[in-house]
């Protein structure tokens, strides 16, 4: 039997609709999902003055009430209409009237129509407290005529990952509504299908590039609802544990849908991973439903998660059909995984037909995953699993779902190692007496014992070039091993030679190696592979060998981890990306970028100058200013970027010309000469700064010492100065932002050195091992060994010379 069609995949550029209640914070999300998938924002107010040339409050007053609504409900379909590709749609009142409502139905058949809702109370909160309760009762329509729905989670439901030092105070606040945005981007990468695909193109060795499935090992961390519930650890806590977060709803309080939507929303929150969304038809502990209770039920919980653009949804196979076809019809982009539970004695063992039968059924009906585990009293040895692996293998023929399958016992999982991928896992401090897999091992254990395994290797990583006794990358990389279950090593190696250095990268035991100076443009042209950035920005610091069977760049990356020969090399660049992430997290909405008008100062033209300019580029900045002592190379740094810029679509924009005219510019990047002048003429004041400096002196050149002239300090908005360098923590540049912070503008934003430094490990970690970073920890580590090493000891300052 086949699969029914999928009546939710619509053209990746069709226009997204957001409905809700007032209060619901339609209009923010409206612009940031514009900002982010670069479309045009069409607001209800605004479209409604459009066509009839006057306000909403104008039209009630001379028309009265009825031709006004009327005209709304007009101008409404008129507005859907017109803009069915292209657009983020933000609706205002109008959705709550019944017809607007067909229409938003009609409209759900072509474009995606996002629900947005957040807690009551805040709602409650922001509205007259006399219009709350009818205006919420009112928006629950909202949900019958829309096919997603996204949950709003205040801002302030987390905290900033922030550490504890003697500069806390100091800490850059992340600015307000940063988690919404990451919330909500990724939401909308999610139903529009260009999540996956964009970090594939852009850095293929990305943990968000691979999919859990297509990881050569994979984890799915298993967190039921009841646990959750009652909890007392914090979400944060189970940060890289596991590769994906196994969602599992196993109680139905009353306000069961709002319980749910709340929790997938801290999920995507807390952990960053994807959800894989699981309704368990008994659960232990609960009293047993009959099915005309339990399927209704259910299947508008599943379809709950569909809604809530979840990444996988887990689906039962021996269930109700008509529950399977509707979860199937309401697919999504979402991937379902097709699940076979033998939960039982007697049940059939691996080379019974069944499951063979099983697993094509599930193929038929287009599970994307499919999944089968077994209760084993002990009569089923692992060879029969393994052999009816490869029977699907040898017998099925391609394009074959990937499949999951293992069986359990009383005592849990039989050996972690049953399955490749999407191994269940608990978090350490978890008890979990309500799971059927009893005792699951946790991802440490689990993943290290591939490592004892001999499945995978322990390998030697290195941060290298002339001057990196003092890295904080050996004590960050060594935590995160340790964190993680992996036997790897990282240290610091003086060498300044590419010989030098390529006799390190040739050890069959090599892992990776962050770059310094000398090597990070030298080392371009013996790459056989480099990201996009690393090409556009003309520079490397890390680099990984190829170690894969075929050419298949998947198969490199599922290679990470395993020794043996390599002849060839990766380059990316996590300079520019962690520039990128601390400014965009201090980045305060008044000060989002405008391509037009955003301003960007760059001080320095070395190699992180050059990241700094492609992150503000990746920004959206189209006005980037450098300064440097030596005036030429500022000028061959703003040539490289120019010319770069003429060769990419969507670089140039347009600018008033004398007459008003608009003049496409080509030149993105300009020089300043002199700190003496005035700011150039025409240009918004900077609302992005980053200094690529030394504060220290370096082969007897004095140093930098840069501080801002003040004229240029005078954005009304404020803004953020990113500081590269940490020694000294308290640059010249940060003690004068301190001090104009509290003096004369609050509003900038400033972020240290070993803000950044922490997070280029963490992005480099991800890339040369391909599991997730344990970000905290490593940020905690990044300023306890730099502040053991200001105390004269400690363990950063180590290193070989070679
Ligand atoms: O800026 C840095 C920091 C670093 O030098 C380190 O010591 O970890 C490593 C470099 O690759 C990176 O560009």
């Amino acid at each position: 039997m086949l699969g029914p069609r999928n009546e939710r995949v619509f053209d990746p550029n069709a226009s997204i609709v957001l409905v809700g209640c007032r209060g619901a914070g339609k209009r923010t999300l409206g612009f940031m999902g514009a900002l982010h998938l670069r479309r045009r924002l069409v607001t209800e107010d605004h479209y409604f003055e459009k066509l009839t040339g006057m306000s909403r409050g104008q039209f009630l007053l001379q028309h009265g009430k009825d031709l006004f609504a009327r005209q709304d409900v007009e101008v409404f379909k008129h507005m859907l209409d017109s803009n069915r590709t292209g657009c983020i749609i933000e609706c205002g009142m109008s959705s709550l009237c019944e017809e607007a409502q067909d229409a938003l139905r009609e409209y759900c058949r072509t474009n995606p129509v996002v629900y947005i809702h957040r807690e009551r109370e805040q709602i409650a909160a922001l509205l007259d407290a006399t219009d709350a309760t009818a205006l919420l009762k009112a928006d629950e329509k909202h949900r019958e005529c829309s096919n997603f729905e996204f949950y709003n989670l205040d801002d302030s439901a987390t905290h900033f990952v922030g550490t504890s030092t003697a500069a806390d105070s100091r800490q850059p606040v992340p600015s307000k509504l940063l988690n919404v945005r990451e919330d909500f981007t990724k939401f909308l990468d999610q139903i529009t299908g260009r999540g996956a695909t964009k970090a594939w193109l852009e850095s293929p060795f990305s943990v968000a590039a691979i999919p859990p499935e297509f990881r050569s090992y994979s984890y799915a961390l298993r967190l039921r609802l009841s646990y959750l519930q009652e909890m007392d650890m914090e979400l944060e806590e189970f940060e890289a544990t596991g590769d994906c977060v196994e969602f599992i709803i196993d109680q139905w309080p009353d306000d069961v849908v709002e319980v749910v939507s709340k929790q997938v929303a801290l999920l995507r929150r807390k952990l960053g991973l994807p959800i894989i969304y699981h309704v368990e038809e008994n659960p232990r502990g609960q009293r047993r439903r009959a099915p005309e209770e339990k399927n209704p039920v259910d299947s508008d919980l599943l379809e709950l998660g569909l809604r809530l653009g979840v990444e996988y949804l887990s689906l039962d196979l021996q269930r109700d059909e008509s529950l399977i076809q509707r979860a199937l019809r309401y697919k999504g982009r979402s991937k379902v995984i097709g699940n076979y539970w033998y939960m039982g004695f007697g049940a059939p063992p691996w080379h019974d037909d069944q499951h063979i039968e099983n697993y094509q059924h599930a193929q038929c009906l287009g599970c994307d995953l499919i999944r089968m585990a077994r209760f084993s009293t002990g009569d089923s040895p692992v060879e029969y699993l393994e052999s009816f692996k490869k029977r699907v293998e040898q017998t099925i023929p391609s394009p074959r779902p990937p499949l999951v399958a293992y069986d359990f016992s009383v005592l849990g999982i039989r050996t972690p190692l049953q399955s490749k991928i999407l191994n269940p896992v608990k978090h350490p401090d978890m008890d979990t007496e309500q799971d059927f897999l009893a005792i699951i091992s946790t991802y440490r254990q689990s993943y290290g014992l591939e490592f004892q395994q001999f499945l995978l290797d322990p390998l030697e990583f290195y941060v290298t070039g002339s001057n990196v006794s003092w890295s904080l990358s050996p004590a960050m990389q060594n935590a995160a091993y340790e964190f993680s279950g992996m036997p790897h090593t990282f240290q610091a190696v003086t060498c300044s030679t590419l010989d030098r250095l390529t006799q390190i990268c040739l050890s069959d035991t090599f892992g990776g190696a962050l770059l310094t100076a000398p090597f990070k443009v030298a080392i371009m042209p013996q790459l056989k592979v480099k990201s996009h950035h690393a090409t556009a920005i003309g520079a490397v610091n890390v680099v990984l060998p190829l170690r894969g069977k075929t050419n298949a760049i998947l198969d490199h990356a599922n290679s990470r981890n395993k020794a043996g020969a390599a002849q060839e090399f990766f380059g990316d660049n996590t300079d520019w990306s962690s520039i990128f992430t601390c400014l965009r997290r201090a980045l305060s909405p008044r000060n989002y970028v405008q391509p037009s008008k955003t301003t960007g100062l760059v001080i320095g033209a070395g190699g992180m100058a050059r990241a700094a300019i492609y992150a503000l580029i990746q920004l959206g900045c189209r006005n980037i200013f450098i300064y440097n002592r030596t005036v030429e190379r500022a000028r061959e740094v703003a040539e490289h970027f120019n010319s770069w810029a003429k060769g990419q679509q969507g670089m140039v924009i347009a600018k008033p010309g004398a007459h008003g005219s608009q003049l496409p510019t080509l030149e993105i990047c300009r020089v300043i000469e002199r700190l003496a002048d005035p700011w150039p003429e025409g240009y918004q004041l900077p609302t992005m700064v980053i200094s690529c400096v030394p504060a220290t002196s370096l082969d007897g050149t004095p140093p930098a010492d840069f501080v801002m002239p003040v004229g240029w300090l005078g954005s009304p908005t404020g803004g953020v100065v990113v500081e590269l360098a940490y020694e000294p923590l308290i640059t010249p540049l940060v003690a004068q932002m301190y001090a104009y912070r509290d003096q004369v503008n609050p509003s900038w934003v400033v972020v240290d050195g070993l803000e950044v430094v922490a997070e280029m490990a963490i992005e480099a970690f991800e890339l040369m091992t391909g599991r997730m970073a344990p970000k905290r920890l490593m940020k905690e580590v990044c300023r306890r060994t730099w502040e053991q090493q200001q105390r004269g000891g400690g363990d950063g300052a180590s290193g070989l010379v070679l």
